[in-house]
């Protein structure tokens, strides 16, 4: 028997203000993949992940991490069940150091004990050094650039197997952007599956194995490992018109 995928969005169906936001959304996530969630703005990427981590709430279809049904489960158990998120709109403690805010995001986890903990401090400060300098500073007082680098952190820091950035490039200048690019090379090297959410083809194709197309709510197209991304057809259809 086949193994089921580390993460099984199946049919997903969502609903805000009377607006269907999402309709049968289908995505499957292997261990140790980069996929890439690609779509014009409003086009429904960042409610795939809030749909994810139980933000939403949900009309029909399932969420399983493994073949465990977590449709019905608050955040927290997503996050336990090895689920990190890099929100687009960052959603740090401003006043609050980014020790702390990254800190906080295993508060209340019965699965990482404070010597784990340390370990994934090491980690993250392994993949982005250029945090150690702010560590101690409120996270209101960074940048975009570091904000951004401390939402990755924080999805690192509760151990996850696979996280979901949502425009992890986005209104960074070209060094930062960069960096970020390592950064995301070291996560998988770590063997961490990642979901990045794209308005910007050019980066998705530069970091994913693969790709789904989401186009008004719908999952438009896939795109295989191998297969280019830039030159996908539904992809020159929706970004270029042609
Ligand atoms: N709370 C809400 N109530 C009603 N409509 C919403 C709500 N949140 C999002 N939408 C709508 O759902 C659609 C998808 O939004 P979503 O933010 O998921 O898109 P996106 O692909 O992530 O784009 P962006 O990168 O611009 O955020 C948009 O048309 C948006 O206006």
């Amino acid at each position: 028997m086949s193994q089921a995928p580390l993460l099984e969005i199946e049919d997903i169906t969502v609903t805000l203000d009377k607006a269907t936001v999402l309709e049968d959304v289908s995505i499957r996530i292997e261990p140790g993949e980069t996929v890439a969630l690609i779509g014009r703005n409003g086009a429904g990427k960042t409610t795939t992940f809030r749909t994810v981590m139980g933000q939403t709430s949900i009309q029909n279809g399932s969420i399983r991490v493994r073949g465990t049904d977590l449709t019905d489960q608050p955040s927290r158990s997503r996050i336990q069940h090895g689920i990190g998120f890099a929100p687009e709109d960052r959603r740090l403690f401003t006043t609050l150091t980014v020790e702390d805010n990254i800190q906080m995001s295993t508060w209340g986890s019965d699965s990482i004990s404070d010597e784990e903990f340390q370990t994934r401090r090491e980690q993250i400060l392994d993949i982005f050094p250029e945090m150690e300098e702010f560590l101690d500073r409120p996270a209101g007082q960074l940048s975009g650039g570091e904000q951004k680098m401390v939402t990755v952190g924080r999805a690192l820091a509760s151990d996850p197997d696979i996280v979901l950035l949502d425009e992890p490039f986005e209104g960074l200048a070209p060094s930062v952007r960069e960096r970020f690019r390592e950064g995301v090379e070291r996560i998988k090297d770590l063997g961490i599956s990642i979901v990045v959410a794209e308005s910007n083809v050019r980066h998705a194709g530069e970091i994913a194995d693969r790709g789904y197309v989401i186009e008004r709510g719908e999952i438009v197209t896939s795109i295989d490992e191998g297969e280019p991304i830039v030159d996908n057809t539904e992809i020159k259809r929706i970004f270029e018109g042609s």
